[in-house]
């Protein structure tokens, strides 16, 4: 997921829930199709017998027709587990998410606008809606003021809405619908009480608003009259052949009849999750009139997004600030990729007389600087901040620390040839203990100050999610979430100078709402006063609060083993590792099993924070242990860069050093251990199998990299191959050499097929274009060619995340029962 914008949307469940309920037999084949979707479910040797047997007529290898035996359906047992297990699954999977939230303040006071979405099984969906409440603060004491939401009695259902914006006054809210089809994207403006306009804009004029994390730029200008935004181009036109098959020259409609519609020119795209997406381009919708303006004169070579106005002052020039990729070359995957050359442009708006045929020039504003994005101007004017992840794209690593950068925006409007930037927040290399790590931005807010111009962010420290203060004078850093908190908070968004916050009690319990209030300690020292929310907004169902209510984390801290000199200082340092658990003592003195968890990229993080999916499977019985070994975000770049070179090994061996740690500390029984992971997780769960066969009992891997030199000629990240493999950016090339190849298949998974044992489940999403399905298929032939024991599920819609409503449903509850399987839980 990206980490700018989005709050951690973790989504959920399938219509499995209902048909489950069902003892109807055609529903009962229905779910053997969905829970075996391809042939390849293969049951263990051991439990043959117990499955139902079929005699059916397969082609053989030699083309003739053979009557063989396969396997359909599931024995009693094990459908009453399927059927147990969804139930449960399913009321952990509708818990929602938040996914935004917004202050909007007037003279009767401040009102919170909360948006929010939850699993619709059915749909294959998110089912998207909206709280209101009222806030109200009783100031009588500064100290111990208390504040009240006064939640309206129930949501508002917003399903068919794209985004929301409210204006800058709170006055008028801007609805967007991107179509699903060829009709048009349509943009709504609502004022308190009604409608006030609706407007239609087809497809010729742009497709769909980007609303994607990374290109996602909406702006209201100041006096609420015009709406900047990213839109996708219209798609060029395609040629056309009539029923000879002779090219008609010109345009001509779709609907002509008897003519058909070639492909045309094929398009390079912004690889995973971008696929079939056009050109991302500025435009300026007129929200009285409608009228829409393509913003010319970027060159097509840049992908715009990101975009903001800048202040207006008199007289002067108002502008168009955004950040822009270059694509000039070959468009390389941008999904969790900070590492693409990126840059602040900045482009005069034409006010509506200004002659539409002259474009004005784009200014690049970062020309100095090889990373700028998210641009935001300070609150007096004065200045335009912006984030940077030079680091990741100097090194080439995909994710890395970033810094915080100003330069000065002209009063007069007249922008330099050239522009001084000034470091704000610079890369952390080695952390001392307890301090800052680094800066590691899960969300910059689109008015992120507060009055005195202090900037509030929410950043990775470690393992947990922070809420920080920047005062850009003084250049003072502060933490504004608890400092001894172990949970993870994000800011949602500020109400004046106070702080609503979002904050997750780590992986055992639901979020809650929080405001912060800044106070001043007795010897005048500020500090923040946080007042929980009453309602809780995360209902949960009985089941889940118990369920949740035995469970304990911790986070472990674990030593590097085998610290070498050549490691940089940052990269000796303990990496850590969260632990959950029940709370309750066994009888026994035994542990529960353990799943060990393993995030990817590598360069992400795991944050200590609620993960619907997680906590279901802490409440049927397992421990976790969410391993954030070096290379993670949030520690430093130090430990960030030790892993690039040393992929297979290192991060491996750290992954066995903490569960070692958690062996040794009496919280593990090392007879039930099971690792999960996907992506790079599924890369250090498919090593782990092969390079410590005996260790785990089970394994799950979802979109797993399996095969480095099969992955590197296909996928839309073939740089990070090279990067990871080698530490650095210079081997990189399309056309790898025999011993580029050698290396791969070398530091790869494949390259220890031969000692595994561990009975493993895959979940491949058929359209993933970062680890394409055939690196998990070929990984899994060589297992069956073994007669190990091997589960795939294969999900034909989905890509690289598994994330759509009945994927990640289907896949915990396989990955659960794949589990009890083999932990005889
Ligand atoms: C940079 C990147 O996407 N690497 C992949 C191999 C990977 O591990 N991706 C992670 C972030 C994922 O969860 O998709």
């Amino acid at each position: 997921m990206a980490r700018i914008y989005t709050h951690s949307a973790l989504t959920c469940s399938t219509n499995l829930g209902f048909l489950f309920r069902s003892s109807s037999s055609h529903l009962h084949l229905h779910l053997r199709r969905l829970i075996f979707p391809t042939s390849l479910a293969l049951p263990h040797a051991k439990t043959q017998s117990s499955w139902s047997r079929r005699r059916v007529v397969a082609m053989d290898s030699s083309g003739t027709d053979s009557a063989k035996e396969v396997h359909v359906g599931l024995d009693s047992a094990t459908e009453e587990e399927y059927a147990t297990q969804s139930k449960l699954l399913q009321e952990f999977m509708s818990i929602p998410t938040l996914d935004k939230a917004w202050i909007l303040s007037s003279d009767s006071g401040s009102q919170a606008m909360v948006a929010m979405s939850q699993a619709n099984l059915l749909a294959n969906k998110r089912r998207k809606f909206m709280l209101s409440a009222l806030i109200s603060k009783d100031e009588t004491t500064s100290n111990q003021s208390s504040v009240n939401f006064h939640w309206a009695p129930f949501p508002v259902e917003m399903t068919g809405a794209s985004a929301f914006v409210p204006s800058p006054s709170g006055l008028k809210l801007l609805v967007i619908r991107n179509p699903e089809n060829e009709s048009p994207t349509k943009f709504e403006i609502w004022s308190s009480s009604q409608l006030d306009k609706e407007f239609h804009i087809p497809q010729k004029v742009h497709g769909s608003v980007y609303l994607d994390g990374w290109f996602e730029g909406i702006s209201w200008n100041s006096d609420e009259t015009r709406v900047a935004y990213v839109a996708e181009e219209p798609s060029p036109p395609k040629p056309t052949f009539d029923h000879l098959g002779y090219y008609k020259k010109g345009t001509s409609s779709d609907k002509d009849i008897g003519s058909w519609k070639g492909q045309g020119d094929w398009e390079d795209e912004w690889g995973e999750a971008y696929a079939g997406k056009k050109q991302p381009a500025l435009f300026v919708i007129d929200v009285d009139s409608g009228e829409v303006e393509h913003i010319k004169g970027v060159p097509r070579s840049i992908s715009v997004g990101q975009v903001v106005w800048s202040p207006n002052s008199k007289g002067s020039a108002q502008y168009l600030v955004f950040a822009g990729w270059l694509g000039d070359k070959r468009k390389l995957g941008l999904k969790h990729c900070y590492n693409r050359p990126c840059a602040i442009y900045a482009v005069r708006c034409p006010e509506p007389k200004d002659d539409a045929n002259e474009p004005f020039p784009v200014h690049n504003l970062t020309k100095s600087i090889s990373s700028g994005f998210c641009p935001r101007f300070s609150k007096d004017g004065k200045f335009l901040l912006f984030l940077s992840a030079k680091a990741a794209v100097d090194s080439g690593a995909h994710c890395s620390t970033e810094s915080l950068h100003k330069i000065s925006w002209p009063s007069d409007g007249k922008l330099p040839e050239s522009t001084n930037i000034v470091d704000v927040i610079e890369v952390v290399n080695c952390p001392d203990d307890g301090c800052f790590p680094g800066l590691y931005v899960t969300g910059l807010l689109s008015d992120p100050w507060l009055s005195d111009g202090t900037l509030i962010l929410s950043s990775y420290w470690r393992s947990c999610r922070v809420i920080l203060s920047l005062n850009l004078i003084s250049g003072e850093l502060s933490r504004v979430s608890p400092n001894d908190s172990d949970f993870s908070w994000s800011v949602l968004a500020l109400d004046g100078d106070n702080v609503v916050a979002e904050v997750s009690s780590s992986p055992v319990s639901v979020p809650e709402i929080k405001y912060g209030k800044k106070v001043l300690d007795p010897s005048g020292k500020p500090s923040w006063h946080w007042s929980t929310i009453q309602k809780p907004i995360f209902k949960c169902s009985e089941k889940v609060t118990s369920g949740l209510s035995s469970l304990q984390f911790k986070i472990l801290k674990v030593p590097v083993s085998n610290v070498s000199e050549c490691l940089t200082e940052g990269a000796k340092r303990p990496f850590e590792a969260i632990y959950i658990s029940s709370s309750e003592t066994k009888e026994n003195g035994k542990c529960d099993p353990l799943v060990v968890v393993l995030h990817g990229g590598p360069h992400t993080v795991a944050p200590c924070s609620f993960s619907k999916q997680l906590a279901y499977l802490s409440s049927i019985g397992y421990s976790l242990l969410i391993v954030n070994y070096r290379g993670s975000l949030g520690f430093g770049e130090d430990a960030l860069q030790s892993v690039p070179g040393k992929i297979g090994s290192q991060d491996v061996n750290d992954v066995l050093s903490a569960v070692d740690h958690a062996v040794e500390m009496g919280l593990a029984d090392p007879s039930r251990i099971t690792v999960l992971g996907g992506s790079h997780g599924g890369f250090l769960t498919t090593h782990l199998i092969g390079q410590a066969p005996d260790k785990f009992v089970a394994a799950a891997a979802r979109n797993p990299v399996c095969n480095i030199a099969s992955m590197v000629g296909i996928t839309d990240i073939p740089d990070w191959c090279f990067f990871e493999a080698y530490g650095d950016q210079t081997h990189y090339t399309e056309a790898p050499s025999p011993e580029d190849m050698s290396l791969f298949h070398q530091i790869s998974p494949i390259s220890h097929i031969s000692k595994v044992k561990t009975p493993t489940l895959f979940l491949l999403g058929t359209v993933d274009l970062r680890v394409p399905i055939s690196n998990g298929f070929q990984y899994v032939r060589a297992l069956k060619e073994k007669g190990a024991d091997v589960k795939v599920l294969v999900f034909p819609n989905d890509n690289h995340s598994l994330d759509r409503p009945q994927t990640d449903y289907e896949s915990f509850l396989n990955i659960a029962v794949w589990f009890n399987k083999y932990c005889k839980l």
